[in-house]
Formats: structure tokens, C-alpha cells, sequence
């Protein structure tokens, strides 16, 4: 207890003004080094002094539990950081609004209407549409040379979830994507001028503040101009007689239009909500289809499951369709296991305590920074058998979900805040998949064992693959019966 009567959680020495910055210094996979610091000092609830924010970091399923659940009301704001707030500047979406009455209606908006089964399942030709033309550019890749598989697959993913916000393709695809991977490395929350907000000579020497600034702008343009093209593409779909499904920007517009709502939504909010999905939903969903393609690719074994119940059930079938879906249950399980050896969010998104509360016995301040360490959560070996080893059989039989109940395996979080694009995202997943692992065989470098390939991570706002996945392949199912 210090002189207050205050019993922090145990955490790492600290030193004076950095606070606990230097045991995470040179090593830049935030929750490794968080990780190993709870587990050499037992902490399942540990306390930083990250600069001058004060962080407590959740590394077991009891801490996880009492934080997303027990206190979920506590926890269900995130921390407004400069980052933050220069983001939001011109109008909040959800990801960050703070838990309120904007934030509560923009969330049933997207529970409800833009994420929700239905809406999803309206968006199904647009992902079949899209798969279709991955199968075609990987076919016409010359053979012999090998794929960048992960440059593919982040287009594909892309390209599906702009058609399903804006209707057609965006005409800015490469700078907007380019963006995009810049703002998502800049705001992975350990920059300097977020952790000292008092100084301004490390906000003017870190540049992040100028850095924001321009990415704010740059990526609000990028929303101008891609509802501008999504009125022109309504409009010339309407010149042709042609009907097509609502687009999340039509369903946006109409609800500010129809003006029912509690707290009215301003154009700032429309593009802010779109942005967040954008942001919340390529990268994740893209990266976890990177790290299945490379885990398949060193466990041969789990490949050769795979692709046999695809290739059993499928049947010589030309292509595969999302009715399909539903029987390919050791499909789920890699992606299930994919999700818990690689979280995309590996520390979530961070919450900020709201109100002063008792943590395992622990106090947490008011203000405090919060983060669960997921990453850590999914490879703790008192709650996995051979944690460190991809067997999506451990899934049979089980029922771990990651519905944000079973608190040793939470990729989307959990409580009030959790992924609201659980469904979008494995929607696009498995079509995804399937059809790269129904259509052909993927081999490494001649040469290279499995064990070889390069796992190599990178933080940003996901854990990313450092390296692209680079493979040689060979048709199975001829292309051409594909369309
Ligand atoms: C593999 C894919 C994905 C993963 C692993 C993932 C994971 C997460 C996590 C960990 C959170 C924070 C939850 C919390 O604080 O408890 C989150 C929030 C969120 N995700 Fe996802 N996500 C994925 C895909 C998507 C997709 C496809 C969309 C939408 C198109 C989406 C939309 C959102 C939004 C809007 C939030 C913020 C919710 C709020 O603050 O109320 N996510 N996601």
C-alpha cells in the first residue's frame, strides 16, 4: 500500500520520469515483453508507469474476466490519447467514442444494420465476386514464379469490404490502403507523445502530433471522395434500371435521413464510422488469413486435412459457394486456431478504468490505461496442451468459443465493447480460404523445410507478418470452371 492507502498491483521497478518505459525498451512486440514481465513476476494484474500513463495489464483468464465482465461498465470507455483526439476532431465513430449516448447508438446502428447476419448475408455476392478474381490473378500468375500471397489476400479482403461499404471498388485503392498500414503501425499506442501528454518538446520532438494531423486529413478526404464515388456509382446503377443491395453508406444515409435518432448524425460521424470499420476490419481480417496460410504451410499434416474435406465435400465442384461453408468444420477449426496462436489485437483495444474499482484484491485508479493481454491469454500452457503448437484439432469436441465467455481465448474481446465484425470478418475468412486451398496445392522455396518458413511479427494496430508469404502453386481444380 503506498502513503494513500493505495495497493497498486505488483509491477516492474520503476525509474524516475520514464517510469516502467525501460523494461520494454529494444523490444518492440509490446505484448511479448509484457508478457514475459507478468509471468517472471507472477502478476496476472500488473502495474506500469508507461512515461506518465498509468497502465494495468491483464494476464489471466480471472483478471480478463473481472475487467471485460465484472466491471464492464468501468472498463467500456477507451483511453482518449492525442492520437485519439485529433482523430476524432471532425466527428466520432465507434471504435473510440466514449461509452455515452453516441457511442450506445452508433453501436445498436452497427449491430443492428451494418453488421448484423442479415446485412452480411446480402454482401455475399460481392465476396464471391471478389474470390473469384483471387482464384483468376493467382491462376494467371506465370508458373514458376512464386505468389505474394499476402499481398493478394489484403487486396482481396480489401476490395470486398470497400464494395460492401461504397458499393464498387474505390478508384484510391492503393494510397487509401497505403494509408491505412501507416496510420495502423503510428497508432499502436506506445508513442512517445501519447505517453508523455504533458510535454511539448516530446510531442515536438516525436512529430506525432503533426503526423496525426496529416493522416486525419489525408484519410477524411479519402472518405470524401469515396462517398462522392459511391454517389455517382448509385447514380449511374439507377441510369441502367439495374437494383442492387443497400451499401453501408446507403444505410448510414438513410438512417440520417429517416432522423429518428436520439443524437443526430452529422457527415463527420458517417465518414468516422466507416473509417473505423476500414480500419477495424482489413488489416485483422487480412493478416489472419496471412498467418493461417503460413501455419498450414509449416504443419503439412493440418494441410493436407484441410484441403481433403474441401476436396471431399466439394466434389470437383467448380467453385466454392458460401452454402458450402457451413460442412467444412475443420476449415472453422484452422481459422479458430489461427485466431488463438496469432490475435490480431494481441493487447484488444485498450480500455480506460472510469471510475476508481478493486481488481483482485488489487486498487485500480480512475484514469488507469488497461490492456488484456489476449496474445498471452492463448498460449498460457496451464490452459493450453502444447500451447506453442498449431493443432486446430484441439477445437473438436470443445466448446471454447470466442464469443467473449471463455476468457482464455478472447481474439474479439469481450463484454459491451466487444468485435462487433465477428461474423463480417469470418465471412470473408473462410470463403477466402477455402477457395485458395480448394483450388490449388501451395508449395515453399524448393529447398526449404517447413519449420524454415519466416514467422517474423511486426506490432501496429495488429500483430502484422514483417515478411511477406511468398509461395509456388499448382491448379487442382482447373479455373476456367470458376466463374
Ligand atoms: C479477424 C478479424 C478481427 C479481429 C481479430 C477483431 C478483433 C477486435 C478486438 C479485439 C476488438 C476490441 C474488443 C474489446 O475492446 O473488447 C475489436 C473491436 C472492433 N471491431 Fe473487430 N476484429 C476483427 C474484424 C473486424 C471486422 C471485419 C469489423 C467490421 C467490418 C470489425 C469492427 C470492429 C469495431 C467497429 C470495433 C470497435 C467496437 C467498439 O468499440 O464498440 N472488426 N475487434
Amino acid at each position: 500500500r503506498d502513503r494513500d492507502g493505495v495497493r497498486l498491483p505488483p509491477g516492474p521497478w520503476r525509474l524516475p520520469v520514464i517510469g516502467s518505459l525501460h523494461h520494454l525498451i529494444g523490444k518492440p512486440l509490446i505484448y511479448r515483453a509484457l508478457a514475459d514481465l507478468a509471468r517472471r513476476l507472477d502478476a496476472p494484474l500488473m502495474y506500469l508507469k508507461l512515461g506518465e500513463l498509468p497502465v494495468v495489464v491483464a494476464t489471466s483468464p480471472g483478471a480478463a474476466r473481472e475487467i471485460l465482465r465484472t466491471h464492464d461498465a468501468t472498463f467500456a470507455s477507451r483511453p482518449w490519447t492525442m492520437t485519439v483526439k485529433i482523430f476524432a476532431a471532425d466527428g466520432q465513430g465507434i471504435g473510440f467514442a466514449p461509452y455515452g449516448r453516441l457511442w450506445r447508438q452508433i453501436r445498436k446502428i452497427c449491430v443492428s444494420e451494418l453488421l448484423s447476419a442479415q446485412r452480411v448475408r446480402s454482401l455475399r455476392h460481392i465476396r464471391e465476386e471478389e474470390v473469384a478474381r483471387l482464384v483468376a490473378a493467382v491462376a494467371a500468375t506465370p508458373p514458376g514464379v512464386p505468389m505474394n500471397v499476402s499481398e493478394r489476400v489484403a487486396a482481396v479482403i480489401a476490395d470486398s469490404a470497400v464494395r460492401a461499404m461504397i458499393g464498387d471498388r474505390f478508384e484510391r485503392r492503393e494510397e487509401f490502403l497505403e494509408t491505412v498500414d501507416a496510420v495502423n503501425k503510428m497508432a499502436s499506442g506506445f508513442n512517445l507523445g501519447d505517453l508523455f501528454p504533458s510535454s511539448w518538446l516530446v510531442k515536438f520532438v516525436s512529430g506525432l502530433g503533426w503526423r496525426a494531423h496529416t493522416y486525419h486529413l489525408k484519410t477524411f478526404e479519402f472518405m470524401e471522395l469515396a462517398i462522392k464515388q459511391h454517389e455517382e456509382w448509385r447514380a449511374r446503377v439507377a441510369a441502367d434500371g439495374r437494383r442492387v443491395e443497400e451499401d453501408l453508406v446507403d444505410v448510414l444515409l438513410r438512417i440520417q435521413r429517416e432522423g429518428s435518432l436520439d443524437v443526430p448524425l452529422t457527415m463527420g460521424n458517417i465518414k468516422a464510422i466507416i473509417l473505423d470499420l476500414f480500419f477495424a476490419g482489413i488489416d485483422t481480417a487480412a493478416t489472419t488469413l496471412q498467418w493461417a496460410m503460413s501455419e498450414l504451410m509449416r504443419n503439412p499434416n493440418v494441410m493436407k486435412r484441410a484441403q481433403a474435406e474441401l476436396r471431399d465435400i466439394l466434389n470437383g465442384k467448380p467453385k466454392v459457394a458460401e452454402d458450402d461453408l457451413t460442412q467444412m468444420k475443420y476449415l472453422k477449426l484452422v481459422i479458430k486456431e489461427t485466431l488463438r496462436l496469432h490475435p490480431a489485437a494481441p493487447l484488444l483495444v485498450p480500455r480506460e478504468c472510469g471510475e476508481s474499482c478493486t481488481i483482485l484484491g488489487y486498487d485500480v485508479p480512475k484514469g488507469t490505461t488497461v490492456f488484456v493481454n489476449a496474445w498471452a491469454l492463448g498460449r498460457d500452457p496451464k490452459y493450453w496442451k502444447d500451447a506453442e503448437e498449431f493443432k486446430p484439432e484441439r477445437f473438436e469436441g470443445s466448446t471454447i468459443d470466442f464469443k467473449g465467455t471463455d476468457f482464455e481465448y478472447i481474439p474479439f474481446g469481450s463484454g459491451r465493447r466487444i468485435c462487433p465484425g465477428i461474423l463480417f470478418a469470418h465471412s470473408n475468412m473462410e470463403l477466402t480460404l477455402a477457395a485458395l486451398l480448394y483450388h490449388f496445392d501451395w508449395t515453399l522455396t524448393v529447398g526449404m523445410k517447413p519449420a524454415e518458413l519466416d514467422m517474423t511479427e511486426e506490432m501496429g494496430l495488429t500483430i502484422l507478418k514483417k515478411n511477406d508469404l511468398h509461395l509456388h502453386y499448382v491448379v487442382r481444380v482447373p479455373f476456367q470452371c470458376a466463374q
